[in-house]
């Protein structure tokens, strides 16, 4: 299995070669060159299986003897021995035909470990065979940087520097990020927004000279390992509810689109989806794209649900590179006029293809608040805000549906206990192993939003500007 750039300008490689790459050396994102296509009974066939085993044979038609078969197993049961519950991926019913797919049961509290963990260990794993080291620069809301400096702290070949927003994540996201000890690990302040922090990533990427004298690679999700280990979740949710013989819809609390684009791709596969439902905070491009054909970038607005606070949603633009039948330079065209202008049209017959499989719904802060009182009032489950906006957008966009609702819940309450407290008045409580994070030292750098400052402590920091490990 090849994989190629949605703006075509790039080599295609194999998946050992995207794993460490992250971001085409174009600017795009890769995709596989076809989609792998599976039968009905190949979805039965992983019903009861463990996670971890249903995991390996999702992932292996795109793995495609990049790793071998048994070396994968290995990755995948290490990564799911850090869970925290024997599913991995529970389902919970909470009305006759709406479910929560709990993605937070890793050593980070949010869905973001389900597929970091692989990435850590797939990653050791090809540095190692190729007597690499390698820098990682992510960007983060809130959850990807904890759950990837959780996944490399320690590691002798990786170095990890993370960008978050000053004063913009919760309590437990900083600490989870600024309390690790181990040399390797940095977490760095950006005076600006989670979009600042995207567009310094992929600046650093755009620059060849750095990117190769850093090894540069990344842990977000233009990384098509991150999305590809999030597919696993939508068809063992789908097969423990009765698919392929009957569909099911999702709804995806969605801010850099990679989790609802692994929706998007087991539909590929041949999971029978029937609405894959993105559902956002008042930070709402992707609705206005959907609704009217027109992306548009306004001012982010801090939100009680601050991991969705995005407005450049990278993996649309696989979703846009789909849509279009692969049409490399009506991305490279709208991509470019996203950086020049701040927006792009869809025109009518992409979106036409987008709505055949996907809704998108806004929910509002109030509205937000309001399912989590609800939810537990009524259920006696307490969400966090970005999982009660994906069951909020969930019921309203198939209100009249007969598939089953499955709303990802997309990290722990705890990691959000002053909005949840303010809509419920119970303030929830940290799991016990996760408790001692409140007395650990921070260690920070505080940073302007300047890619030339955010480069040299990089390369002042990093031991990875040689590539060969001695
Ligand atoms: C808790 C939480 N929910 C939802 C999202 C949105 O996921 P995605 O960026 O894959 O759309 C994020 C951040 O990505 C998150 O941290
Ligand atoms: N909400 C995310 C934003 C980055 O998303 P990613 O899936 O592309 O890593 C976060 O928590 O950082």
């Amino acid at each position: 299995m090849k994989y190629v750039s949605t703006r075509g300008e790039a080599p295609a490689l194999d998946f050992a070669d995207v794993l460490l790459r992250g971001l085409a050396a174009d600017g795009g994102l890769y995709v596989p060159e076809e989609w792998p296509r599976w039968e009905p009974s190949q979805f039965a066939s992983l019903a009861g299986l463990p996670y971890a085993d249903a995991a390996r044979r999702v992932m292996l038609p795109f793995v495609d003897g990049a790793i071998e078969e048994e070396r994968l197993a290995e990755i995948l049961d290490g990564a799911y021995e850090t869970f925290h519950h024997p599913a991995i991926a529970p389902l919970v019913q909470l009305d006759p035909g709406l479910f929560v797919l709990e993605l937070f049961h890793g050593p980070t509290l949010a869905f973001k470990d389900v597929a970091m963990q692989v990435l850590g260990r797939l990653m050791d794993h090809v540095l190692a065979e190729r007597g690499r080291r390698a820098t990682i620069v992510g960007a983060t809301s809130g959850d990807t940087g904890g759950a990837a400096i959780e996944a490399f702290r320690g590691s002798e070949r990786v170095d990890i520097f993370i960008l978050y927003p000053h004063g913009r994540v919760s309590d437990v996201q900083r600490r989870q990020m600024t309390t690790p000890e181990e040399a390797n690990v940095h977490a760095i302040a950006i005076d600006g927004n989670f979009d600042d922090c995207q567009t310094i990533v992929k600046g650093l990427f755009a620059d060849h000279a750095f990117r190769e004298r850093t090894a540069l690679s990344a842990v977000n999700s233009i990384n098509w390992a991150r999305i590809l280990a999030q597919v696993v979740y939508y068809v063992t949710s789908a097969v423990a509810l009765g698919a392929p013989h009957r569909p099911v819809s999702f709804s995806v609390p969605t801010g850099n689109f990679g989790d609802v684009f692994a929706g998007y791709v087991a539909h590929r596969m041949g999971l029978p989806t029937d609405r894959l439902v993105v559902a956002t905070n008042v930070n709402d491009i992707l609705v206005r794209a959907l609704d009217e054909g027109r992306y548009e970038v306004r001012g982010v607005v801090a939100t009680q649900s601050p991991s969705m606070d995005i407005q450049i949603s990278s993996n649309f633009e696989r979703l846009l590179f789909e849509a279009s039948g692969r049409d490399h330079a009506f991305i490279r065209q709208a991509m470019s006029s996203l950086k020049q202008s701040g927006a792009f049209t869809i025109g009518e017959a992409v979106l036409g293809r987008i709505g055949e499989k996907f809704s998108a719904v806004r929910v509002d802060e109030q509205a937000c608040a309001d399912t989590m009182a609800r939810l537990h009032r009524e259920a006696g489950y307490l969400p966090d805000p970005h999982t009660a906006i994906g069951i909020a957008a969930g019921a309203e966009a198939v209100a009249s549906s007969e598939a089953p609702m499955v709303a990802l819940a997309t990290a722990h309450p705890a990691k959000f206990p002053d909005a949840v407290e303010n809509a419920t008045g119970v303030r929830p409580a940290l799991p016990v192993w996760a408790t001692d994070l409140a007395e650990k030292p921070e260690r920070f750098e505080p940073m302007p939003a300047d890619q030339r400052a955010v480069a040299d402590h990089i390369l002042s920091h990093a031991r990875s500007t040689a590539f060969e490990v001695s």
